[in-house]
């Protein structure tokens, strides 16, 4: 690989990449599109950018794999000068998602994701494991979804098969840009969760460009918000950024909802979460009405996915677990924010949400007491703190 990884042993598997007064003005332009910016991207970490429509950001982040030449400064990654690296070498080592997938249509899945593998010369077998190790880590079946081809997918699938493509050669370094765009709000929080699954594994450097900034402070370790001309307004984590806006123009870019930010800085595995009696679908009905008693329960696939509530009264009378209750509806991962399990509580009848863990699996519960208690003592802890989630008090007007 051309661009060396950092040694193995802290789990990053990213390297730097840093830009040193880099500018881009476009052939046939007055005015560069980017003008000399500087950003160290440290390994490993993700870094959005985040900025209005035609700041910028996709120029920037597309120099980075030389996809735009940039018309002066140096970009280093993993310490060498992507200039002096041959491009496609650089673009063979650095993985990329775009909106809808941006997948080859003619080229079923499996073969879209073995798109550099294949140009890396791997052997058969080789490309076969990780495109099936691959689609298991986005979440899709093999057998069912590696032979299709895109048009036979939904957007939300595009998407987990452009994110397998992005990784397959296992590069240290992801860029990303809207690659959720265009789906749903409840895929795309879905697929969000599962990106930062998959980088608490990986620990690649990610650079992911959006224009919506919740999504910026749900996944960024740190956030760069770029103006006109890609200039770095605040270059920081989520928190201090919310916290302390560096100018107007930022804290006006964080919106009217910045104190309901606070809400997509927790994450489910920040607070305690609570247990519901489980059981799988073949286990004895008797012995699971009474673990439940007059609470609910969760009934279990045979790979410990939750599948339905249950409560007493649904069992009564039944032979079998199979169909019983209701099924449960929007789910959230370890890694879902705050307000992710908010939103799944008020769609959910009990007023709970269930957890899981890697693979879809059961981890446990967040019910609305929980979420209330928890923004109480947020409340508390940010009461005498003015400058939290609200413009510098010295710059506003009154
Ligand atoms: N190939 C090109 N030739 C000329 N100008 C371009 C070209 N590509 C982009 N630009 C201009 O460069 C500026 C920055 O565009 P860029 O796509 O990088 O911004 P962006 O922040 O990613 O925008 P958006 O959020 O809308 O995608 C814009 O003014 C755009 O019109």
């Amino acid at each position: 690989m051309s661009v060396e990884k950092s040694t193995p042993d802290n789990g990053i598997s990213g390297v730097e990449i840093v830009l040193d007064h880099v500018s881009k003005t476009y052939p046939g332009q007055s005015e560069p599109a980017v003008a000399d910016v500087s950003l160290t991207i440290p390994a490993g970490e993700f870094v959005v950018f985040v900025g209005p429509s035609g700041s910028g950001k996709t120029t920037t982040m597309r120099m980075i794999n030389r996809l735009i030449e940039p018309t002066s400064g140096t970009i280093t990654i993993g310490g060498r000068d992507a200039l002096s690296i041959d491009p496609n070498k650089l673009r063979q080592s650095i993985g990329y998602a775009i909106q809808q997938g941006g997948l080859f249509p003619h080229m079923t899945v499996a073969q879209n994701i073995a798109v550099v593998p294949k140009l890396l010369k791997w052997d058969r077998k080789r490309i076969a494991d990780r495109v099936e190790e691959l689609l298991d880590t986005v979440g899709l079946d093999s057998a069912e979804f590696a032979d299709r081809f895109p048009r036979q997918l939904s957007g939300g699938q595009q998407q987990r098969v452009g994110v397998a493509r992005a990784l397959a050669a296992d590069p240290p370094v992801l860029l990303m840009d809207e690659p959720f765009g265009a789906v749903d709000p409840i895929t795309r929080g879905l697929l969000q969760d599962e990106l930062m699954q998959i980088q608490a594994e990986v620990r690649k450097t990610i650079v992911f460009v959006t224009h919506d900034f919740s999504e910026a402070v749900k996944l960024g370790d740190k956030i760069a918000v770029l103006g006109q001309r890609s200039s770095v307004l605040q270059y920081d984590s989520p928190e201090a950024i919310l916290a302390n806006p560096a100018d107007e123009t930022v804290a006006g870019f964080i919106g009217q909802g910045a104190s309901l930010q606070q809400l997509n800085l927790l994450k489910v595995r920040d607070i305690d979460l609570e247990q519901r009696p489980t059981a799988h679908e073949n286990d004895s009905v008797a012995e699971f009405a009474a673990r439940i008693g007059n609470d609910w329960g969760i009934i279990l696939d045979a790979r410990d996915r939750p599948v339905r509530w249950t409560d007493r009264k649904h069992l009564a009378g039944v032979s079998s677990l199979r169909g019983i209750g209701l099924p449960v509806g929007e789910l959230v991962s370890t890694s879902s924010t705050l307000q992710d399990a908010l939103e799944a509580i008020l769609a959910e009848r009990n007023a709970s949400a269930v957890v899981t863990a890697a693979r879809g699996r059961y981890h446990g519960v967040v019910t609305i007491e929980t979420l209330i208690e928890t923004i109480r003592s947020l409340r508390e802890q940010h009461e005498d703190d003015p400058a939290i989630f609200e413009p510098d008090p010295s710059e506003s007007p009154t």
